[in-house]
């Protein structure tokens, strides 16, 4: 039988289901009204205040789960992107998603967003909240595969800050900047190995920290407030000194949100974090590991730059994304749950 669709009113929400590294990305093809403002940011504050129901819609359940991930492309005002793209989760809007970056970039050569593609690799320019991320398709026989990408200038923020952490007493955290801010703590801290502990064990040490930092840290971001917040923690497994072996960290951000992926905007922090710390030389290709599934990004810092006053690093992280299927999610007006839900 075809793909009919059923009985529903009002529009019709049409996605790309994909994952990378096991975290999933819905992007959203059609059924969006227009978003207004004339920057990404300003898109991204419209959505929150006029189109968050329709985040809840996709994210959430009965059409998502609690750790969906999903991608809204934009209009950029850059003329050098190929696209603009707005990220959403369990809580909000996010200002950078690298494994989001990995898929899009697949995505944005199979969908023709860009121009003609080209081998071995193509250049899709995608405007995130945190600016202007550069990634590169491999492309070979009308087949594209593995995405690098270059992020926005990433920095430690602070390292060795020591924080007040509700039921678990003073823990000392790094505080570092990959597009969006993440504090980071080995988990060992908490008796937890990040491979073999509990997601849940993982999720609640992780939040009581993100908590922390929120209530007695504050931030702040060289070139907007509105970058200036912390989006979650990566608990590691302390080995941070360069090796070849894989380090592994598991990330959670939003609310209690458990990335499946070794998280590419936490790779790119954890990098500058290294870096700033003289654990990582420039160009050394470090394997990041997701104490979630094991599925591996690399990353390595390729050129020193600055943000403001910050000494800032340009990391590299690259990984591989794939398809997972395409919906149209539809609503009825008298489902009392049409809007979405959440278990906690
Ligand atoms: O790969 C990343 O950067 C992201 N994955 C989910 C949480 C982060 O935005």
């Amino acid at each position: 039988m075809a793909l009919q669709l059923p009985p529903h009113d009002g529009a019709v929400l049409s996605v790309v289901d994909m994952h990378t590294g096991g975290e999933p990305l819905r992007i959203v093809l059609g059924g969006y009204p227009q978003v207004r403002g004339d920057s990404v940011l300003s898109k991204r504050r419209y959505v929150r205040e006029h189109l968050d129901h329709l985040r809840k819609a996709l994210m959430f359940e009965p059409r998502g789960h609690y750790d969906m991930y999903g991608a809204l492309i934009v209009d950029s005002e850059l003329p050098e992107a190929d696209l603009a793209v707005l990220f959403m989760h369990n809580e909000g809007y996010s200002t950078m998603c690298g494994h989001a970056v990995i898929a899009l970039g697949r995505f944005a050569v199979d969908y023709k967003l860009v121009r003609e593609p080209r081998s071995p690799e193509t250049q899709v320019n995608i405007h995130c909240p945190c600016g202007l991320v550069r990634a590169f398709v491999q492309y070979a026989a009308g087949k594209t595969g593995g995405v690098r990408f270059l992020s926005v200038p990433a920095f430690a923020f602070a390292t060795d800050v020591t924080v007040a952490v509700e039921g678990f007493g003073e823990v000392t955290v790094d505080i570092s900047y990959g597009g969006a801010f993440y504090a980071f703590v080995d988990a060992q801290r908490f008796g937890l190995d990040v491979s073999k502990s509990r997601t849940r064990d993982l999720v609640d040490a992780a939040t009581a920290v993100s908590n922390a930092v929120k209530s007695q840290v504050k931030l702040h971001h060289p070139t907007s407030d509105d970058l200036a917040f912390l989006y979650g923690t990566v608990l590691t497994d302390g080995k941070d000194e360069f090796s070849p072996e894989p380090t592994a960290n598991v990330c959670v951000f939003a609310e209690a949100q458990v990335d499946r992926s070794p998280t590419g905007s936490g790779v790119t922090a954890r990098v500058a974090l290294q870096h700033h710390k003289g654990q990582i030389r420039l160009n050394q290709t470090r394997t990041f590991q997701s104490g979630a599934t094991g599925s591996q990004f690399t990353g390595k810092a390729v050129e020193e730059t600055r943000c403001g006053d910050f000494r800032a690093v340009v990391v590299e992280v690259a990984g591989r994304a794939f398809y997972t299927g395409a919906s149209h999610f539809v609503q009825e007006a008298d489902d009392q749950l049409a809007n979405g839900f959440l278990l906690k």
